[in-house]
């Protein structure tokens, strides 16, 4: 497969493919030529991955130091964040030090913010050891960690020098997280490209079974569909990019009001579109069917439709409230118009927002 380039003038960089032409070492003199130092940051249970990693950084010439951050959502903290800064100081790391994140989302959120931070700058390089984090996280630039009262709330655009894709690190991923990931992949469809959501539901089967091909794929088409967003609206600036937030308003919510722990992100995202399309529904700008399509794709993919039940509404609104597209406290939302395209919308009712809670 081609690498799928990120162009972004100066902070342009290529996503590379494992068992194409050119090998992991090759990737990273590419990425970071200048780099005689790295910090290899995993978390427990991608240490595994990472020490290959850090081996192959040796064998190219490069010293190497090592962080290993608890597994889990609670690990972008600023308690994790602050050790991420002590372990590149005792390095210690100069200008040129790369950081090699290697793991889901949660390392390269954390790892890339620790990165964006140090020396005001250090190069970042995304092994991606996850579905979701090779089909969206590891690409774009957006790095953070959260706080009690919302998702991302502290973070830092940071753009990664290379990203380097192998699916055999997909060999150990759970199940739940696999599926986890996918709901990543259906927004693509949704927001983006109705041939591929088309694609996706033909091709359930082949994807859940983890076929090779399909996988890469699905990994490949989705890189192209983000990055052509990203080249077009790195900061978020012009309203583009925040189509990629399709079902994340509804998502930060559950994530934040079920304490980062309940469900997956994917999970939360999963429910987030279904009550993000309801929305349209309601507001007469989709028919039933965009809804229906995706629920029925969702199913397939054993990911939730529905917020649980016991988590209390006015808590979820008033993190929607905190949401980063929300502007003078007026609620937006990206809603679907119809299959494979999206729009910002501005001045949602709340009590609309409460019925499809409910
Ligand atoms: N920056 C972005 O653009 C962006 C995009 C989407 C999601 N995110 C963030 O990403 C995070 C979710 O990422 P995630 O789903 O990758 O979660 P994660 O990083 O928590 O990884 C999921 C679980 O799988 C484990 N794991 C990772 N790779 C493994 C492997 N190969 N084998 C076995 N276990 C493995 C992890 O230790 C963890 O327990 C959220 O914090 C979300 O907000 C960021
Ligand atoms: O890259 C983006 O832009 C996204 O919105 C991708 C999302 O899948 C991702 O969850 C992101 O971290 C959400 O960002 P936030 O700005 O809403 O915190
Ligand atoms: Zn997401």
């Amino acid at each position: 497969m081609e690498p799928v380039r990120v162009n972004l003038g100066p902070r342009s960089y290529d996503i590379r493919f494992a068992g194409d032409l050119g090998s992991f070492a090759d990737f990273v003199r590419l990425s970071v030529p200048r780099a005689k130092l790295a910090l290899v940051v995993a978390d427990t249970h991608t240490e595994r991955h990472a020490t290959t990693v850090r081996d192959a950084l040796e064998s190219v010439g490069l010293r190497t130091g090592m962080a290993v951050v608890p597994s889990g959502e609670s690990s972008k903290s600023l308690a994790e964040f602050g050790k991420l800064l002590d372990a590149l100081a005792d390095l210690p790391a100069d200008r040129q030090t790369a950081v090699v994140a290697v793991g889901g989302g949660v390392v390269g959120d954390l790892a890339g913010f620790a990165a964006a931070a140090y020396n005001r700058g250090l190069p970042l390089v995304m092994v991606p050891t996850t579905l979701l984090s090779m089909v969206d996280s590891s690409v774009g630039g957006k790095t953070g960690i959260n706080h009690a009262k919302g998702k991302n709330l502290i973070g830092a655009f940071h753009q990664p020098a290379g990203v380097w894709i192998d699916p055999a690190f997909l060999g150990t991923l759970p199940d739940r997280e696999f599926r986890s990931g996918l709901a990543e992949v259906v927004k693509y469809g949704v927001i983006q490209d109705a041939e591929f959501f088309a694609w996706q539901e033909a091709n359930a089967a082949a994807i859940l079974a983890r076929d090779l091909e399909a996988v890469r794929y699905l990994v490949a088409k989705s890189c192209r569909l983000k990055a052509d967003v990203v080249e077009q609206d790195e900061r978020e600036e012009t309203g583009l990019r925040a189509i990629l937030n399709y079902g994340h308003t509804f998502a930060h919510a559950f994530e934040t009001v079920g304490g980062y722990g309940a469900w997956l992100h994917g999970e939360a995202v999963a429910a987030g579109m279904v009550c993000a399309s309801r929305l349209a529904e309601k507001l007469g700008r989709i028919p039933a069917d965009v809804t229906e399509r995706q629920v029925k794709l969702l199913t397939a993919f054993g990911l939730p439709l529905h917020p649980k039940a016991e988590w209390p509404i006015e808590p979820m609104i008033d993190v929607m409230r905190r949401d980063k597209k929300a502007a003078a406290g007026r609620l937006r939302f990206v809603l679907p118009t119809r299959m494979g395209h999206v729009e910002l919308v501005d001045g949602v009712p709340e009590d609309l927002v409460r019925e499809v809670l409910c």
